[in-house]
């Protein structure tokens, strides 16, 4: 596979002295360090001074110190400033709340509030299930973190979750116009969370359970579902799931394997691990060895984790033991959910022909893409910045989407079989390449090819409590 990649874009403000410093001196100057000039612009100019911006994309931060540099100690040229391209996007954060109609006079003012939004309250305190009609509540998801599995950073805290939380909305609203909210809880006891997203829920429609660390998320995540009537979905977990099986449906079918014959490796048992494996087995493949810090997951071992234990009993056929190195032996797929630097050339170079690799970490994949394509028939990472995307963004706008207007309540494993599907089959058989196993987050009919299958696999499950006519986008 071939690979292109986007660096890191900064923008750096210059002083021009007009001494015969030009343009095209800055210009050789950051081409000989590397730099890529994306962009030009002339902020002021003065008798004796010319203030530019010079936007430049450069392969890291040392990178782009190290041009600053090399321009500063330039005479007649002063870097004023850099900034970072991506840091001026979260200025301020990326989301605010915007009312749907405007209050013009004092007519509109008693109808939206009081005295005459009394009359919609008492409606909804005769018959609570009005608050899908009445409230938000009906379009409205809570994107719920503690911040201790943020992307693999780890835990890195409630504040620091919230750049992620405040994306994960943005993309509910642009992708599937489900209105979301951010919710950082700074508590990291299992049972408090529990209670404070029950407290919550009268205003939400779903809970998007992100970035919550196992095995804690497999217990939240379990009581919300017993103890809410509306859906909970750990992202992390099911996201993830199903668009990697969306991918390996795929992947499968371009490199002629049947999905009960392949040899599938998983590395990092967490939540997105072990999601992934249920995943797999519900989708008939029976030889999945999974691999944790401490080895492969066998039957020899008592875990104190139970979910481990959960696994060495569903998975890991011929009880193999060992590490990362005995368990790739033969292996058609990786599929990585751990952390970078997992998987080396020298592993890819003993598995099946064909290999097949997810390295999904982020925001560092398993593997350097560029290291493993050319030893690989099929290469998808979790990143935007290489081809074959496997994110969970391909997912949740749009199982949500199917889920709110079916009301159900709750997602359920034919919804998400439905997902799965609904996102591979956006890629037809003739369209198929090793670089186009899934199809683009910005593929406009994928989200709603998804919500329907999932609003009408809810119908047939017989969790839906409302009819939805799907949508013809063909
Ligand atoms: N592409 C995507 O859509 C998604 C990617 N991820 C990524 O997957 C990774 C794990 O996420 P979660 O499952 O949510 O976290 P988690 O914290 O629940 O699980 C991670 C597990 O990986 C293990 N691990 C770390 N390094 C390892 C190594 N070298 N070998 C074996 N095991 C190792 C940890 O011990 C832990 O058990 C993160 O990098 C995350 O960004 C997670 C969700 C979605
Ligand atoms: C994509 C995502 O949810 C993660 O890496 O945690
Ligand atoms: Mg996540």
């Amino acid at each position: 596979m071939e690979l292109q990649r986007t660096g890191i874009s900064l923008i750096y403000r210059l002083e021009l002295t007009n001494q015969g410093t030009t343009f095209a001196k800055v210009a050789s100057l950051v081409g000989d360090a590397g730099g890529d000039i994306a962009a030009v612009d002339v902020i002021r100019v003065t008798p004796d001074m010319v203030v530019r911006d010079i936007t430049i994309n450069v392969s890291s931060r040392e990178h782009g110190r190290q041009i600053a540099d090399i321009l500063d100690r330039e005479p007649g040229i002063h870097v004023v400033a850099v900034s970072d391209r991506t840091f001026l996007v979260h200025l301020g954060g990326k989301l605010e709340v915007a009312p749907k109609l405007q209050v013009k006079n004092r007519e509109d003012l008693s109808r939206v509030y009081t005295p005459h939004v009394a009359r919609v309250c008492e409606a909804i305190h005769e018959d609570p299930s009005k608050a899908f009609q009445l409230t938000i509540k009906r379009n409205t998801v809570a994107v719920v973190s503690d911040g201790t599995a943020v992307l693999g950073l780890g835990d890195i805290g409630p504040y620091a979750a919230m750049p992620v939380m405040e994306g994960k909305a943005m993309l509910f609203k642009q992708f599937a116009g489900v209105d979301a909210f951010p919710i950082c809880l700074d508590t990291k006891d299992p049972d408090q969370i529990v209670e404070t997203v029950k407290q919550i829920a009268p205003a939400f429609g779903g809970i998007n359970l992100e970035d919550i660390s196992s095995p804690r998320c497999f217990y939240i995540e379990e009581r919300l579902r017993e103890e809410l009537d509306i859906p909970v979905f750990h992202d992390d977990q099911h996201g993830t799931a199903v668009v990697m099986l969306a991918g390996l449906l795929n992947a499968a079918k371009l490199v002629g394997k049947p999905l009960p014959s392949l040899k599938v490796v998983v590395v990092g048992i967490g939540a997105a691990g072990v999601a992934c494996t249920k995943m797999l087995l519900k989708a008939g493949v029976t030889n999945i060895l999974g691999v944790t810090l401490e080895g492969i997951i066998h039957r020899g071992a008592t875990y104190e984790n139970e979910m481990w234990n959960w696994y060495k009993e569903h998975t890991n056929p011929d009880n193999v033991t060992g590490t990362l190195d005995d368990a790739i032996v033969g292996a058609d797929v990786f599929i990585g959910v751990s952390g970078p630097g997992v998987l080396t050339v020298d592993h890819i170079r003993k598995m099946a022909p064909d290999p097949i690799v997810f390295a999904m970490a982020n925001p560092n994949p398993e593997i350097e893409p560029e290291l493993a394509a050319p030893h690989v028939r099929v290469l998808a990472t979790g990143r935007s910045d290489y081809p074959n995307q496997i994110n969970n963004v391909l997912c949740f706008p749009g199982i949500f989407k199917g889920a709110l207007a079916a009301r159900a309540y709750t997602i359920n494993e034919d919804m998400k079989l439905a997902a799965a599907e609904a996102i591979a089959s956006s890629i037809r058989d003739h369209e198929l390449r090793e670089d186009y196993i899934i199809p683009s987050v910005f593929n406009q009919s994928v989200v709603q090819r998804v919500a329907d299958a999932v609003a009408e696999a809810a119908r047939k499950s017989g969790v839906a409590r409302r009819e939805v006519p799907p949508t013809n986008n063909f």
